[in-house]
């Protein structure tokens, strides 16, 4: 930490009062996962069932993080380790705002994710780990970068030469390669139902 001389201040409306007048919760849904398992596709189609639903949500995805806030950090496990630091405390920013908030991110380290459960109040942290093989997302390969990792053209990729640590105990897991895109996104927007952050 390097800032001294510093103080918090409160304010006078709190974030359970901002729940109350959106009249839902508002959790962080962190959707982890390889490269091509479906993050982006699922969380824009859970982030579109939720604004359909009046809920007031916001999206964070790493391709477009690393365009803006991140755009000075690679993928060694250092820089990736700051990407989900930062993405960690913008997310909770955005909850404590009152929206529900879901970030897209390979987030492959489990030390990292367990420090943004650390940051989050105990229930708002949802982890979602968007299981899919690796065969499966080297088969997809939606930006062909599976294709350019196996020839060597980019190097320290998720899943062939850097690693990806599976969540322990993830609150959801949906398995992409099991499923449709439209039974993911349900068991999504159910589980939120039956653990009451919005309306069933
Ligand atoms: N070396 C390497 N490894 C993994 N991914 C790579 C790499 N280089 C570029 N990309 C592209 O960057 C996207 C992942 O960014 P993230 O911010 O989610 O990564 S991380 O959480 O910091 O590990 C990832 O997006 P997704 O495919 O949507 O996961 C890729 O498009
Ligand atoms: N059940 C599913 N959930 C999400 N994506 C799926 C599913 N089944 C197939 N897909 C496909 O898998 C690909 C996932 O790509 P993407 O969402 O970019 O992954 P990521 O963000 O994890 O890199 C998309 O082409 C999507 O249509």
């Amino acid at each position: 930490m390097k800032s001294t001389n510093i103080t918090w201040h409160d304010s006078k409306v709190t974030k359970e009062a901002r729940q109350k007048q959106k009249g839902h919760k508002s959790p962080v849904i962190w959707f982890t996962g390889l490269s091509g398992s479906g993050k982006s596709t699922l969380s824009v189609e859970v982030e579109k069932a939720l604004y359909e639903s009046n809920i007031h949500s916001y999206r964070l995805d790493g391709d477009n993080v690393r365009h803006g806030l991140n755009k000075n950090l690679g993928f060694s496990p250092e820089d990736r380790k700051e990407n989900i630091r930062r993405i960690g405390e913008v997310a909770n920013l955005m909850s404590d705002a009152g929206l529900v908030t879901l970030t897209a991110f390979i987030s492959p380290y489990r030390e990292d994710r367990d420090e943004v459960r650390e940051l989050m109040d105990e229930k708002e942290f949802i982890e979602v780990y968007v299981k899919c093989s690796l065969e499966e997302a080297e088969k997809r390969d939606p930006k062909g970068l599976y294709k350019k990792a196996r020839s060597g053209e980019i190097s320290g990729f998720t899943g062939i030469d850097a690693p990806y640590e599976e969540p322990n105990a993830p609150e959801l897991v949906v398995e992409t390669d099991q499923q449709t895109l439209e039974e993911s996104v349900a068991s999504v927007i159910n589980y939120l139902r039956e653990n009451d952050y919005i309306d069933a």
